[in-house]
């Protein structure tokens, strides 16, 4: 082994380090600079500082994410090119900015991943680089040219010596990326086209998650204007998930991205309560789109008795005939319920006014009326300013918000079988379900915004502002002459603020500026189109919750990946299939990963057997490593003492262990427990966590204890056993499943 070589790469790494911090200085002070930047006044200047701040903003976090491993490869090419790959890519400070390191998303890194003896993709040697901080601590080449005969010392046997590292390394409570050690297959993903929908399924944890993460970094890096431009959205089964991934992005320089569990796709709405599984199954069909239309049209009424409009001391009816006719013309613009109510409204209004006009000006003989055309203006405009006759309107085609259509829904579930309606029934005050925000979405879909208001609302308040900066331009020309009065000399010299700026100006100066970055921009904007989205744990997404992402990305561009054998929602997809023809018929694509990079041989057999003991011809991913250390399962009679037994036996300070049992048994675990981290986001990070088996969905930890597996349905306790890396004990007082017996048995 030679430490030459060792050291040539560490003086590469000392330079690459000098220049990163070189541009992270860089960067902070154009951040500074422009947000200390008098701006010029004019919205246009304005508006290029801000983009400067966050052009600026977003590669100094990238800068920052160099910061550790930065550098962590090499490829030497036959034809003499040699570039070092790392986390982002850096150039020199010469003319032409030559790259110093490759972003590992650039063409010329692919070999990195993909080349092999077979297909050396112009490669003479692969180098990994291992560092720890900002040393150099290892080197691995791979030979790939069988004419290399240079030796360095670190040409290794075993090719894989970094990604059995890496699988076998303890848990932090927090994903990691895999730049390093990215598979060919997995490659193929992360860098497919942006364009369309692109389904990755694979059992339990064959990096789906990773691959999903990497891939929205590769498609920032690809595609940033667009993308930056319009965010990219990523969904997570639930908070502790999100907290479990979130650094895996910031690591990678990409910081706009925006991250939501399905219960915060509604703006305004954070739902984390459950409905009961029936429950959620009945809100999540897609036939509830239809139930919601026709809920709303409901509320389009025509009167059993004419209404007596009071007008001015004349009572006007507005009778079936009026509100039927007026219904009819709303209707048939096909727009939503609150944008199609205007019509609805003047078309009463005409119906109203046409009324009094018959009233005031009819010819009993049958004739023209005699009022003439500004007359009868005149009178619908009274009417339609009428108080008397704008209640009536509202009772027959009232405003409506989601929140009221869908809590009255909820209150008194029609069009649905009786056991289905009592099901779903909840007083209007309960807190929002996970299940009810699509309901929420698609309501707010049928209703429309009617943004008359907010708009009018505007227009007042620039007029405000426009009056206010006139009223400063004002005072500050009454105080110049005041100043400058005797000193005519020195008035040609002095600007004042007449004379740079109009009111109208000034006013924009002081506007609000909209200081929200895009992805927050994008979190409270329920119409907002996003650039792509990464669904993971798609398989669990109800009928109803699909048509509320799909309305998100008219593009169509999206990332989904899941694994059906791991469905616990009764509302889950089922198959691919169904889920994306209504949307994409045809026009999506599914890719499979077949090795499971977290689960050694020996458990993964566990798992694997508890779902063939179901469902004969089950096909498992293969795990990539084994352990030597057998899964066993202990019988008690006390449960919660034999757990914090074991959780003694094999908490260890440096790893992770997580203890995941049925709902009943969490109180009582928890007070046996209590250095155990539980609740609704667990901190991950904690050595020993407590969890409900919807709960341990994603993630992963070194040891896994799961309590009572009878208690589990099948495919969450498929979940519960794949979650651990190194270790997984099963402690029960009833029978073990079927499929369980071969556990070593521990007394
Ligand atoms: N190429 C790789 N190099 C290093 N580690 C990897 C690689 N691929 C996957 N892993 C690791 O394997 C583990 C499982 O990955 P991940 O959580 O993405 O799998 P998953 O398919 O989403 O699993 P599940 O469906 O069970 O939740 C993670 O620790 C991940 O970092």
């Amino acid at each position: 082994m030679s430490n030459a070589e060792l050291g040539h790469e560490q003086e590469f790494v000392d330079l690459l380090y000098a220049r990163l911090s070189e541009l992270q200085d860089r960067a902070a002070a154009a951040v500074e600079g422009a947000l200390g930047r008098e701006d010029g006044g004019t919205r246009q200047a304005r508006i290029e500082r801000d983009i400067e701040v966050a052009e600026q903003t977003r590669l100094l976090a990238a800068f920052n994410a160099g910061e550790t491993g930065l550098c962590f490869g090499r490829l030497l090419f036959r034809d003499g090119a040699d570039h070092h790959i790392g986390r982002i890519g850096i150039r020199r400070d010469d003319t032409e900015h030559t790259p110093l390191v490759i972003d590992w998303r650039a063409d010329v890194a692919r070999p990195f991943y993909l080349a092999t003896g077979h297909t050396p993709m112009g490669l003479r040697r692969r180098r990994h680089i291992t560092t720890t901080g900002q040393r150099v601590t290892d080197l691995h080449d791979e030979i790939l040219d069988l004419d290399d005969h240079e030796r360095t010392g670190f040409e290794g046997s075993d090719a894989d010596a970094v990604l059995l590292s890496a699988l076998d390394a303890a848990r932090t409570g927090r994903m990691h990326d895999i730049v390093q050690t990215i598979q060919a297959e997995q490659d193929r993903i992360i860098r497919a086209p942006h364009q369309g929908v692109l389904v990755v399924e694979g059992g339990p944890g064959t990096g789906k998650t990773a691959v999903a993460l990497h891939r929205a970094a590769y498609l920032l890096y690809a595609n940033r204007e667009q993308l930056t431009r319009r965010v990219v959205l990523v969904v997570g089964p639930n908070p502790a998930f999100l907290g479990y991934i979130e650094d895996v992005l910031p690591s990678l320089g990409e910081t706009g991205v925006l991250f939501a569990t399905p219960g915060e796709l509604f703006p305004g709405v954070k739902a984390t309560a459950v409905d009961e599984p029936a429950a959620a199954e009945i809100k999540g069909r897609a036939a509830m789109a239809e139930v919601l239309g026709r809920f709303v049209a409901d509320r389009q009424t025509i009167p059993d008795l004419p209404l007596v409009v009071d007008h001015d001391g004349d009572e006007l009816l507005l009778d079936a005939d009026i509100a039927r006719e007026a219904r009819r013309r709303a209707r048939e613009s096909q727009l939503p319920h609150n944008l199609a109510r205007p019509r609805f409204a003047s078309a009463v209004i005409d119906g109203l006014a046409s009324q009094l006009a018959d009233r005031i000006g009819g010819d009993p003989f049958g004739g023209p009326n005699f009022l003439n055309s500004e007359e009868i203006a005149e009178i619908t405009m009274g009417v339609a300013e009428s108080a008397d006759v704008q209640t009536a309107i509202d009772e027959l085609w009232p405003p409506l918000t989601p929140e009221q259509v869908v809590a009255d829904y909820l209150a008194d579930p029609v069009y649905l079988r009786d056991d289905e309606a009592a099901a779903i029934r909840r007083p209007v005050t309960r807190e929002w379900t996970v299940s009810d925000v699509p309901l929420l979405d698609e309501a707010a879909d049928l209703l429309g915004e009617d943004d008359t208001e907010t708009r009018r609302k505007a227009e007042i308040e620039r007029r405000r502002r426009i009056e206010y900066a006139q009223g400063v331009l004002d005072l500050s020309y009454g105080s110049r002459t005041q100043e400058f009065e005797d000193r005519e000399d020195e008035e040609s010299e002095v600007l004042s603020a007449h004379d740079l700026v109009d009111a109208e100006r000034l006013a924009e100066r002081h506007e609000e500026a909209d200081h929200r970055s895009a992805a927050e921009r994008a979190a409270a904007d329920r119409t907002w189109a996003f650039g792509h989205i990464v669904v993971d744990e798609a398989q669990e997404l109800s009928p109803m919750a699909w048509r509320l992402l799909m309305r998100r990305t008219p593009t169509k561009s999206m990332t989904l990946v899941g694994d059906p054998a791991q469905t616990s929602e009764p509302g889950g997809c089922g198959s691919w299939e169904r889920i994306l023809t209504p949307f994409v018929e045809g026009r999506w694509e599914l890719t499979r990963l077949g090795v499971n990079y977290r689960t050694p041989t020996e458990i993964m057999q566990v798992a694997a057997e508890l779902m063939r003991a179901a469902e004969a011809g089950f096909n498992p991913p293969e795990s990539v490593r084994s352990t030597g250390v057998a899964p066993w399962a202990r019988m008690t009679a006390d449960i919660p003492a034999a757990v914090a037994d074991a959780v003694a036996e094999h908490a260890d300070p440096a790893r992770r262990l997580a203890v995941i049992a049925p709902a009943e048994y969490q109180n009582d675990l928890a007070k046996a427990l209590p250095d155990a981290s539980a609740g609704l986001v667990p901190d991950l990070a904690n050595p020993v966590v407590l969890l409900e088996p919807r709960q341990a969905k994603g993630l992963e930890f070194d040891t896994v204890l799961v309590v009572e597996p009878a208690e589990f349905t099948l495919h969450d306790l498929y979940v519960a056993l794949t979650r651990a890396t190194q270790r997984l004990g099963v402690i029960h007082f009833g029978p073990l499943p079927l499929g369980l017996e071969s556990l070593q048995p521990v007394p």
